[in-house]
């Protein structure tokens, strides 16, 4: 085959066809406004339950009008790596960032994998450097860097030798490739040695984790000994450093544990980003920056090549502020129990949003302009006014190293890479950027860098960078770029939950919230829509907790909230019922998912809602009544899923004393009892003049089934079960409300 002309495009853009499920959509979406329609008609002969449910439906509308929207237009990228590397330019800089915040939740032995899939992809290793942030301030993250980064230097090259996929040894060496599929002998001989050196270096650290402190506290360590997690000032290393810039060598490697005081806010994962933003800008200031979470390896070693078709390749560098890789899971279990895979969500919303301004920034294998994360307008005419030294120090901070490696940034000129033995001089002067006071007054986590104020920085970052008129660009080659690891069973993937509605609603309450960025008319008007659906997510618990109540009520106090079976409106809930399910069911089918994935998937999303974003709807009221602020609690990371119990349990739902279970709890109680109490009437189906009927029936049912998960956590043991006292007090709970629908 004849190669490409050098100017063939890097990349492709290609809108999917998807008229039919247009067509169904606005289905769902007529049905909707006739229920609307008909409840206002009859809202005169029926009471309190029939606002009630007309508000609910309002609001189920409402978004559904959103979400049809979102997906009307789908769009695919297609990139080109092999036309960028025939042009034989030379390719830029890249800094990569991970993330790292609690040795015990995320096992160092996680980041070390992290770490060694980013050093060894295929780029030229001088454009690399790999910066970890360590927000636990912990011996042991640091004690398993500097082991990996010695295994780096056989690790690399073996992988860039015999072009290995997957360069996180951990997955390397597990699974699919017990053995080695290449039969040459020299391949197998150092297969056997690297597999062995692996396993030295993980059993150093499972050692190392054991003990009370991984290694005496003296040289490089010292700077350990005596500081606690919270209260510490800040420790920069070199652990590595490409000393004679080889291009094929290891990247450098840097660990940073910002200062942190008790009384002085951190901002989480933002603060920690902003501060890799700046270290890095006075050490290597690599124009892109590519950052993951400490649980997400490289799978595609091929991936910076991708992304730089898109960063380099797009003709306007608005079209393209960052490029985004879908979040993909490994080990995800079977039919995805705990619907957290979130698969069809990035097929179809995913797409659709890539189709108007450009996927969300999602927290992790996202590749930054650094100009743009410095706060950059796609035209901006102001530059030269922003490049005065007092303009930067007020923006920056007042370093004024870093203003200089700042203004290089912003009029784009070309950072030259760092000469040899220049890396530890810099991490001297990176101390000051690294303090916990740096920021005050400047525009850091407002203007410029990661944006404070919401749990959920990524998508409050990405929300301004569309806010000033840039588009963003997807970026999912196969094999996939980056797999992470998934929440592991029940109560961690509610804290998650509950972390991404606080968050997102968070949103609501800064000055960037969407209603107030399409007032500039930088963000479009669909985009905007995107981020209110997604803004807004946490309120739907309020009509699912109310819906889910109102069948309940209806039932215990024989009254009813849909229509009778005699009339021929009771056809258009129905009919809802049936299209939206069946809808979503084909959305499963049509991907190659199981019945069996979509229904988890319709459960636990029921779950989710009513418990974990309710919690987040509380969490953002006490922060706006003064009570309590808002935290980001760091998700639990399972190393290897499956591995107790063996499948006999793997992917049953988990539980713990948390006040959430209390809440489904309740919910699922109250539902039964509401049936066990329809049952006893006697009167199932149709009913007389005004009784609770077969809708309310089926709607209760409906609960019972979506709470499955409790209704075994009911009679489960150990973690597996419900705690005893959460049923009490779901009991004690459920029993109120019970006595409460009676005196109504
Ligand atoms: O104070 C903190 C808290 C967290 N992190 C890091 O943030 C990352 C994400 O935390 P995790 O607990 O794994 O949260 P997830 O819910 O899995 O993360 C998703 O949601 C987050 C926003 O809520 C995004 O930041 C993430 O990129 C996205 O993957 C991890 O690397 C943490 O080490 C810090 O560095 N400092
Ligand atoms: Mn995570």
């Amino acid at each position: 085959m004849a190669n490409p002309p050098l100017s063939a495009p890097l990349y492709d853009r290609i809108s999917r066809r998807n008229n039919i499920p247009r067509a169904i959509e606005l289905t769902i979406l007529f049905l909707l406004f006739s229920l609307l329609l008909y409840r206002l008609l009859s809202l005169k002969d029926h009471g309190f339950t029939w606002v009630l449910a007309l508000l609910c439906e309002s609001w189920f509308t409402f978004t559904w009008g959103l979400v049809i929207s979102t997906k009307w237009n789908q769009v695919e990228y297609m990139t080109y790596p092999k036309r960028l590397l025939q042009r034989k330019l030379e390719l830029p800089p890249v800094d990569m960032f991970v993330t790292t915040a609690d040795p015990v939740l995320e096992p160092p032995i996680l980041t070390v994998n992290t770490v060694l899939s980013l050093l060894a992809v295929d780029y030229p290793a001088d454009k690399l450097a790999c910066y970890v942030s360590d927000d636990g301030a912990s011996p042991l993250t640091f004690y398993s860097l500097v082991e990996a980064s010695k295994f780096a230097k056989i690790w690399v090259p073996f992988c860039k030798k015999y072009n290995v996929q997957v360069r996180a040894p951990f997955r390397f060496f597990s699974v699919e490739s017990t053995s080695p599929q290449d039969v040459s002998l020299e391949f197998q001989q150092e297969w056997e040695k690297m597999k062995g050196e692996y396993e030295k270096l993980s059993q150093k650290i499972e050692d190392a984790a054991r003990r009370s402190q991984p290694c005496e506290l003296t040289g490089d360590f010292a700077d350990f000994s005596n500081i606690q997690r919270k209260n510490h000032p800040t420790i920069i290393k070199v652990i590595w450093e490409n000393k004679e810039g080889v291009s094929n060598g290891v990247p450098h490697v840097i660990y940073i544990s910002r200062e942190k005081r008790p009384k002085q806010p951190h901002h989480f994962k933002a603060g920690a980003m902003n501060i890799l933003t700046r270290v890095s800008g006075m050490v290597t200031n690599a124009p892109f920056m590519l950052n993951l979470d400490c649980d997400m390896y490289v799978n595609n070693p091929q991936i910076v090549v991708h992304a730089m078709c898109l960063l380099l390749g797009v003709t306007n560098e608005r079209d393209c502020a960052f490029v985004q890789s879908p979040q993909i899971f490994y080990d995800g279990l079977k039919d995805d129990p705990f619907g957290n895979q979130m698969v069809v969500l990035y097929e179809y919303v995913g797409h659709g949003i890539v189709g108007i301004q450009g996927p969300f920034y999602g927290g992790t294998g996202c590749f930054h302009r650094r100009k743009v994360i410095y706060g950059l307008s796609p035209d901006d005419n102001e530059i030269t006014r922003k490049l005065s030294t007092e303009a930067l120090l007020k923006t920056f901070g007042r370093s004024m190293e870093f203003t200089k490696s700042a203004a290089k940034i912003l009029s784009s000129m070309k950072t030259s890479s760092i000469g040899p033995n220049n890396i530890s001089s810099c991490t001297e002067t990176a101390y000051q950027v690294a303090g916990c006071d740096y920021e005050y007054g400047s525009s850091w986590g407002g203007e410029v860098g990661w944006m404070y104020g919401s749990t959920t920085e990524d998508v409050l970052t990405g929300l301004t960078i569309h806010g000033r008129g840039w588009k963003s660009t997807f970026c999912s080659p196969n094999p996939p770029a980056f797999l992470g690891c998934a929440p592991p069973g029940g109560p961690a993937t509610m804290i998650q939950q509950k972390r991404w509605a606080t968050g997102l609603l968070e949103i609501l309450f800064t000055p960037k919230n969407p209603f107030i960025l399409i007032l500039n008319g930088k963000l479009q008007f669909r985009q905007c829509l995107v981020y209110t659906w997604v803004v807004l997510w946490g309120l739907r618990s309020i009509p699912e907790l109310c819906y889910a109540a109102l069948s309940a009520y209806c039932l215990i106090t024989d009254s009813h909230f849909m229509p009778k079976v005699g009339e021929p409106v009771i056809l258009i809930p129905i009919a809802l019922f049936a299209i939206y399910n069946l809808y979503t069911l084909s959305e499963y089918l049509r991907i190659g998912l199981s019945t069996c994935a979509w229904w988890n998937n319709q459960r636990i999303w029921r779950l989710n809602t009513m418990i974990a974003w309710s919690f987040g709807v509380l969490s953002v009221l006490l922060k706006l009544l003064g009570l309590s602020d808002t935290v980001f609690e760091v998700t639990q990371k399972d190393q290897s899923t499956n591995v107790d119990d063996n499948n006999v349990n793997a992917g049953r739902f988990t539980f713990d004393d948390s006040p959430s279970f209390v809440l489904g709890t309740t919910i699922l109680l109250v539902n039964l009892t509401a049936l066990a109490i329809e049952l006893l009437r006697f009167r199932l189906v149709g009913g007389d003049g005004n009784g609770s009927g077969i809708g309310e029936f089926i709607c209760s049912m409906w609960v019972v089934l979506c709470f499955w998960a409790f209704l075994r956590g009911l009679f489960g043991k150990g973690k597996y079960g419900i705690p005893s006292s959460t049923i009490y007090k779901s009991g004690a709970l459920a029993l109120l409300f019970v006595q409460l629908c009676k005196w109504v």
